[in-house]
């Protein structure tokens, strides 16, 4: 009786990763990713790329982002659905967000910048654009890790080349009551691989694959890593793409961001032949991503928790 211990994510440590090929260590953590990955989808990652004054510089500039006014904040726009401000829904009432396209590369964050602030505003280009480098990078370690551990990296140059980052910034109101509230609604996501960081105010939950809540407890220097739905099809099945939701309760604002790996639009995702045999025949019909979306944001597909599956699951 009582036995049970509170589920939590694997940990995973990529400070002083040797990134040489074959290396023990580089081949430990990548075996600990794999696992990690097919068994919850996501894992908790230390990964020491990032100075103190970056990781609280980040916050600072989110801060200051959210509280401009909200008709400025609508000047953030895109043409791509979910990539520019999202908020004010009588849904999730507590969520905010704003997406920079490629904010690995200084001009777009600029360009962002411009629109938001009327002379700018270089301290926070300089810092979301630092931050997002930094993310690439790990980005691509593991998304390296997953192709040598599915026996396909002869791929990892098309793959890598698949794909444009999004950065997305999202401020959680807290809801002012010890009663826990609705911050994000569950679902999978829909991209590649992301990358999520955050304030030290708790509210990320991660649906195991028997259907349990973990809830994550941040600490300073690590970052949520996940699957989402391209991967899972990529992989045909191997990886999972976790559900997950914000849950929020108390006074406190919680600050987070995701780095978003999304396949290109016109480039058709497509399991490798070596991960298809009889043991595992194929489970999506090869689709383009942006069709996908466009399925996965209509009326029908907003509803559709298994939208992947409805849209080209054999
Ligand atoms: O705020 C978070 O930590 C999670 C955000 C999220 O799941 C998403 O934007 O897809
Ligand atoms: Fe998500």
């Amino acid at each position: 009786m009582g036995s049970e211990t509170t589920p939590k994510l694997p940990l995973i440590d990529f400070t002083n990763l040797n990134l040489e090929a074959k290396s023990p260590n580089w081949e430990l953590v990548k075996s600990q990713v794999y696992k990690a990955l097919v068994e919850y989808g996501c894992f908790e990652a230390s990964f020491d790329k990032f100075p103190l004054e970056l990781r609280q510089a980040i916050f600072a500039s989110l801060e200051e982002l959210f509280d401009l006014p909200l008709q400025t904040k609508l000047l953030n726009v895109s043409k791509k659905p979910y990539h520019g401000y999202v908020g004010q829904y009588s849904m999730v009432p507590l969520y905010e967000s704003m997406g920079i396209d490629d904010a690995n590369i200084l001009e777009n964050v600029k360009s962002m910048t411009n629109i938001l602030w009327q002379d700018g505003n270089q301290n926070f280009s300089k810092t979301l654009h630092s931050f997002s480098e930094e993310l690439t990078e790990l980005d691509q370690i593991i998304r390296k890790m997953i192709l040598e551990s599915l026996g396909v990296e002869k791929y990892l140059e098309e793959h890598m080349n698949s794909t444009n980052y999004l950065l997305r910034v999202m401020k959680y109101k807290g809801p002012q009551t010890s009663d826990t509230k609705l911050g994000l609604s569950t679902h999978t996501d829909k991209n590649v691989v992301t990358i999520l960081y955050q304030n030290q105010v708790e509210g990320l939950e991660v649906m195991t694959k028997d259907g349990k809540w973990i809830s994550y407890k941040p600490t300073q220097g690590s970052f949520v890593v996940m699957i989402g739905d391209t991967l899972h099809a990529w992989s045909n099945g191997r990886l999972h793409s976790p559900f997950h939701r914000v849950m929020m309760s108390g006074n406190e604002a919680r600050y987070s961001t995701g780095l978003f790996s999304i396949p290109k639009g016109g480039y058709i995702i497509k399991a490798p032949e070596e991960l298809v045999d009889e043991e595992h025949p194929l489970l999506f019909k090869p689709y383009d991503h942006v069709d996908f979306l466009k399925y996965y944001y209509s009326e029908k597909g907003q509803r559709d928790q298994f939208a992947m599956h409805t849209f080209c699951g054999v």
